[in-house]
């Protein structure tokens, strides 16, 4: 996931310690739209300002750290998506990248379906009125009372993740007088050229059934058996933050193999494959992102192709993905505190959050850019860690970026592309007050997930 690069570039007011890191920008006061949220720009006073929102003046109304989330860019990523697979497919927006009520509601507002994997989730999806039959239930290890909700509910589709699930999903949908649409999850044995920890299709691994060794096969078989199962297909997910279409190419391939497989032993042919998710977003200039549109043609193009090889009638075909329509959309704001440097070794530069708001720095090892937004500077490039306040030294927000060297506390920086698994993995280590989130549109905020307060975290302590 990380990408290499190399010291070089003009001289820096700071040392250059040991480690990877891109040589600093030509202007450090430019948001690269690339990384930036579509409507982020600077204004006269040299701030920067997002949906026509100056942050200087989201930070004194809502405080800091924040997410501020640009609503038009959501809704913009929703529509390439939807328009790029057209209506010969299906989007399933993953809520586990960032899932609120306003969000649901904007997500059926654009016509997308969503993807849950947990009760709360689910409750989430329906509080915020997404019709069940929308909705995708995962989870590799749903509970019975998750199955129930779901079932009882009429969830569109339940994705099958092992042989308990398969006899557990039948005795409800058959307890609740219901014939269930079911997917099959299965492991198509790709190595995803991403994190470890975020790659799902190698077969050393919790999700899914393995097409070797003939395991998904067998659940085909015993899904088929049960009068309260409606197989409707296949469901393959090969990891996240994933750039290079290949390991999508091989998934394709082998689901469509296990589809033909199906139709030569059970005469069927089942009408949907789901590709999962997992399409990279930049998170600094080195990442280079595919467009939803070239994504939409070559995963299709597989899929024909494969299909017609196999004499097999192409299924409707469906993606989930969740990072690519949210991430960009979102940056945190944060106030700069303690600046320290360390002579010959680094300089520290604390924020009021960290790994409670941002956890993917310290678990993945991922990367991301920071820019001072409350002003731009002709200060010198100084390259800087951006650290939070929790008692942890692997609380890192940005592992090496290149700041003005005048930064100062109380300048506001901003770390763009937290709109994905940063409020949806925050915590209250060292009991933090987890920072809300802010839509923005058109000149208007609002919170779309409160700050939480001291009277949130003392009221689940009950001792
Ligand atoms: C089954 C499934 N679908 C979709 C996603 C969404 O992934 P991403 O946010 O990387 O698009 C995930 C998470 O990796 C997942 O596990
Ligand atoms: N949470 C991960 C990705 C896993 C997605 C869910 N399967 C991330 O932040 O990149």
């Amino acid at each position: 996931m990380s990408r290499s690069a190399h010291p070089a570039g003009p001289r820096h007011a700071d040392v250059m310690p040991e480690g990877h890191y891109t040589a600093p920008a030509a202007d450090l006061n430019a948001l690269d739209p690339r990384i930036w949220a579509r409507t982020v720009t600077r204004n006269a006073d040299g701030a920067a300002v997002v949906g026509g929102l100056d942050v200087r003046h989201l930070a004194e109304e809502f405080g800091t750290p924040a997410y501020i989330l640009d609503e038009a860019d959501f809704r913009a990523r929703c529509r390439a998506w939807k328009e790029a697979f057209g209506t010969g497919a299906d989007v399933f927006y993953a809520g586990k990248a960032f899932l609120s009520r306003a969000v649901v509601r904007w997500l059926q507002e654009e016509g997308m379906n969503l993807d849950v994997c947990s009760a709360g989730e689910l409750a989430v999806a329906l509080s915020g009125g997404m019709p069940a039959d929308r909705i995708a239930l995962h989870g590799n290890n749903k509970s019975t009372e998750e199955i129930e909700r779901a079932v009882g509910e009429g969830v569109g589709r339940i994705v099958l993740d092992s042989f308990e699930e398969i006899v557990r999903v039948a005795h409800i949908a058959r307890k609740l007088g219901r014939r269930q649409p079911v997917q099959i999850r299965v492991t198509v044995g790709v190595e995803a050229h991403t994190h470890e920890f975020i790659a799902t299709a190698h077969e050393d691994q919790k999700f899914g059934l393995a097409l070797s060794g003939g395991v998904a096969a067998e659940a085909v078989r015993r899904v088929l058996k049960l009068d309260s199962l409606e197989l409707i297909g296949i469901h393959s997910h090969i990891g996240s933050q994933i750039f290079d279409t290949s390991g999508f190419e091989v998934a394709a391939h082998r689901v469509v193999d296990l589809l033909k497989e199906i139709r030569d032993e059970h005469g069927i042919e089942l009408p949907e494959i789901d590709l999962g998710g997992g399409l990279g977003i930049a998170y600094t200039a080195d990442d280079d992102p595919r467009e939803p549109r070239e994504i939409a043609k070559s995963l299709r193009e597989i899929v024909s192709r494969e299909c017609a090889a196999a004499r097999l009638t192409e299924p409707r075909l469906s993606v989930e993905p969740g990072r690519a329509i949210v991430g960009p959309t979102a940056f945190t704001l944060y106030e700069a505190g303690t600046i320290k440097r360390l002579d010959g070794l680094r300089t520290y530069v604390s924020v009021d959050g960290g790994m409670s708001d941002n956890i993917r720095t310290a678990l993945y090892d991922a990367e991301y850019s920071v820019a001072l937004v409350s002003r731009t500077s002709d200060a010198e490039p100084m390259l800087a860690r951006v650290v939070g306040k929790h008692c942890e030294s692997g609380d890192i927000v940005v592992k090496d970026a290149f700041l003005p060297a005048d930064l100062a506390p109380g300048d506001l920086l901003a770390v763009p592309a937290t709109g994905a698994y940063c409020r949806s993995m925050a915590s209250n280590y060292n009991h933090a007050l987890r920072p809300p989130v802010v839509a923005v549109r058109d000149g208007e905020a609002k919170v779309i997930v409160r700050r939480e307060t001291e009277d949130d975290l003392l009221r689940l302590d009950v001792g």
